[in-house]
């Protein structure tokens, strides 16, 4: 069980909704400054900004490195909030707690590698500065999870998570695709972990930084982290995706905040009815799984008598094929119906593979 302190419970004023703001790098001190001044019209509680930027390929921006972190001080004094940058290793761990940031990020390129998340964690023993970690670039829940360990494991409770989405190099909508799941499982894992959507790095490109944002909050995300710049098109890094600070100001103030219905017990009992068939058909489901599974042992006896291979392409691919059809015509996606389909056939053949092993004798095939 992990040891986790509340985002609203760091000391920094965050909230449950918290808006995260400022440029992917950071340039100049004008630059800051302008930014800062422009997102005082928006309720940001945390101002970010780029010093050390990992790139695909050399030679471009890797960020103005160790100089910009005074420039911070400004967009401090001009809005009155916490800071935060991003740190890969050793040294900018050291020179950012020098510096007097507040709040620190891992990036997803760092959260990838374990040795990297260790000598993070090591260089922040006996500190207790909030630490937020973004998604490994590949959609791996294991690898995520590790870094809130590694970090809980030196003393650091002040954590939480940042979804950017994950690399897909068949995905043409975004730039890292949204799997809005993990984010959700990781807070199952991680209770009390609070979770912040980064529309900027899913989205890649403004124009659809609103519709994403407002999806991080329908899934029961806990905030927001986009990147703002007061001339975007000329930033110096990730141009396209950055938005202005007025921008900022009318995607936020058109979200729609949801709550969670523990919070209304009221409502609570007129969604218990709904519930309760719900239970009833879960129940329902998993008898008929068990009995689906008592014929696919009966199968397996047959296959292991006649030597048979586990694995039936023919059959699979008409059961596949029929089922998704009628699942279609019922309304269940294609997607839905083909991971349910891929989750019954592993678990039908993972049985059979156990029994050719056993030695029982044969009774029913
Ligand atoms: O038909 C079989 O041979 C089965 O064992 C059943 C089943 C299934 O789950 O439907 C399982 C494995 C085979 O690859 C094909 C189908």
């Amino acid at each position: 069980m992990m040891n986790i302190i509340d985002i609203k419970d760091w000391g920094l004023g965050l909230s449950e909704h918290v808006l995260i703001a400022g440029p992917c790098s950071a340039e100049s001190p004008q630059q800051i400054e302008t930014i800062a001044k422009g997102l005082k019209e928006s309720p940001v509680e945390l101002f970010r900004a780029g010093v050390w930027k990992p790139r695909t390929r050399p030679g471009s921006f890797e960020g103005v490195g160790v100089e910009a972190l005074e420039w911070l001080q400004i967009a401090k004094d001009i809005l009155d909030v916490p800071v935060t940058v991003e740190v890969a290793k050793t040294e900018h761990v050291e020179a950012a707690l020098k510096a007097g940031v507040d709040v620190l990020w891992i990036g997803a390129r760092t959260t990838v590698n374990p040795f990297s998340v260790q000598e993070i964690c090591e260089a922040l023993r006996g500190t207790d500065i909030p630490v937020m970690v973004k998604n490994p670039i590949n959609p791996d829940l294991q690898l995520w999870l590790g870094a809130f360990e590694r970090l809980n494991k030196v003393g650091i409770k002040k954590v939480a998570g940042i979804h950017r989405g994950f690399s897909d190099p068949y995905e043409k909508r975004y730039r890292n695709k949204p799997e809005w799941s993990l984010p959700i499982h990781l807070k199952r894992m991680i209770p009390g972990l609070s979770v912040i959507c980064d529309p900027s790095h899913i989205c890649g490109a403004r124009e659809i930084i609103g519709a994403v944002s407002q999806r991080a909050i329908n899934f029961g995300l806990d905030g927001l982290m986009i990147e703002t710049h007061h001339d975007p098109d000329n930033a110096w890094s990730d141009a396209k995706q950055q938005i202005t600070p007025q921008a900022l100001k009318i995607i936020y103030e058109s979200l729609i905040f949801r709550e969670n219905v523990d919070e209304h017990p009221e409502m609570l009992n007129e969604l218990d009815q709904f519930r309760q068939k719900i239970d009833l058909l879960d129940t329902q489901l998993l008898e008929l799984f068990a009995e689906r599974f008592k014929v696919i042992e009966q199968v397996g006896d047959y296959k292991r008598e006649h030597n048979l291979a586990v694995y039936q392409p023919s059959r699979w691919e008409e059961v596949m094929e029929s089922r998704i059809q009628d699942g279609l015509r019922k309304n269940l996606t294609e997607k839905f119906m083909k991971s349910l389909l891929f989750a019954i056939h592993e678990e039908s053949v993972k049985k059979q593979e156990a029994q050719l092993k056993e030695t029982r004798p044969l009774t029913n095939a």
